[in-house]
């Protein structure tokens, strides 16, 4: 097998569900061996329904899926690979930690002694040495959800899918278990596959993302390039919080917006195209009015711990979210200073494809979006 292969391929798939709803619309992807990846979206947008396809608990209506370069499409669940962390666990309540982590050795008919080695690996893997005698209901949220995972890789498979895993726990053990989960993944080299629609919990724990909106993916890379590189307005939106304000491209490197002209680093855009921008609220910052790039009268103030959030409008009622230890007053006018980096040029209704493309022709020394 080549090592450089991709684990996961998915070419022009299309899911349709028996509602006519097209949920993915010839959706193409590769998944390299090794890495942590997260699919990331609104309810509703497919993620599960990928798990599923990968998994084999239900089928593509047109398009092709393979695993190590093999066509799996009509290959069953229990043939492949890959095992699923689902998001309630699944635990059987009968069963103590032991016997629920070998379950599927039992099945496969794997002999004592080796169940008994793997159950044990798979316990200290999770660090939950000592447990196995345990029944699951004297299990905390966390431990069973470690359980859940012994469950996955006791059977040691290339793949693990992890569908919104750490949802039902709260904030503290979530970010808790987030360091573990991509600890751990890192520790056994094993395909992780994981589902969220929180895209903090995406940008702490992936090699990779991919941002899905509407049965498309809507742009895939990693943690900062989607971050800083958002390519369209869903994604800017979606990824941390965003001012997208209208504008056009003047020229290349020059951009304007709010009825003034900045200077940028993009290029390769038609003279004068309408385009839209972007700038995070920590990339502002606030001056004397006279100093500011922009002048915002300001409409509001919340404190946020580490932060000051303020939010006010410009001449042109452009609305400037801003995100600052320096504190604001209510109808006061502030200015906001921003470097050239911190614009993002976004073109209109552009694809992940073309936005590579005009990447590739204008070389990667400026963001050229
Ligand atoms: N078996 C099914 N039959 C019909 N429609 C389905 C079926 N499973 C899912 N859907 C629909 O397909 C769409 C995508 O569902 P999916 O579970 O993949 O979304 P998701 O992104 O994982 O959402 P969530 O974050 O809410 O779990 C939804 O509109 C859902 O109602």
């Amino acid at each position: 097998m080549n090592d450089n292969q991709a684990i996961i391929r998915f070419e022009n798939v299309t899911k349709q569900y028996d509602n006519d709803l097209i949920v993915l619309d010839n959706v193409s992807f590769e998944i390299e061996r090794g890495k942590f990846y997260t699919l990331l979206g609104p309810s509703g947008c497919g993620k599960t329904t990928i798990l599923r396809l990968i998994a084999g608990f239900t089928e593509a209506s047109s398009g092709d899926i393979y695993f190590n370069g093999k066509k799996i499409n009509s290959v069953p669940a229990n043939k492949r690979q890959v095992n699923t962390v689902f998001q309630d666990y699944a635990l059987f309540p009968h069963l103590n930690v032991f016997e629920n982590i070998a379950f599927g050795l039992r099945i496969k008919k794997v002999k004592n002694t080796e169940v008994k080695k793997r159950v044990s690996e798979a316990l200290r893997f999770v660090n939950l040495e000592g447990y196995e005698n345990r029944e699951i209901k004297e299990m905390s949220g966390g431990q069973r959800q470690r359980v859940a995972i012994a469950r996955a890789i006791v059977n040691q498979p290339e793949v693990i899918l992890l569908d919104e895993p750490l949802s039902a726990l709260d904030l503290k053990l979530r970010t808790e278990m987030q360091y573990e989960l991509r600890e751990l993944q890192r520790r056994l080299g094993i395909t992780f596959i994981f589902v969220t629609h929180d895209q903090e919990e995406a940008l702490a724990m992936s090699d990779e993302i991919f941002v899905l909106n509407k049965g498309h993916i809507q742009q895939s890379g990693a943690p900062t390039d989607i971050y800083d590189e958002p390519i369209n307005r869903f994604v800017a939106d979606f990824i941390g919080e965003s001012n997208i304000i209208p504008g056009s491209m003047v020229e290349d490197f020059v951009v304007e917006f709010a009825g003034e002209r900045f200077e940028c680093v993009d290029k390769g855009f038609d003279p004068n195209e309408k385009i839209e921008i972007v700038i995070r609220p920590e990339d502002l910052e606030i001056t004397d009015p006279e100093k500011g790039k922009i002048q915002v009268k300001v409409d509001s103030q919340l404190f946020r711990g580490v932060h000051y959030e303020i939010c006010g409008y410009d001449k042109d009622g452009n609305e400037w979210l801003v995100h600052s230890t320096k504190k604001a007053t209510v109808d006061e006018e502030i200015g906001l200073y921003f470097e050239p980096e911190a614009i993002h040029v976004m073109r209109f209704g552009e694809t992940e494809e073309e936005f590579d493309k005009r990447l590739e022709a204008y070389g990667d020394e400026t963001h050229a979006n």
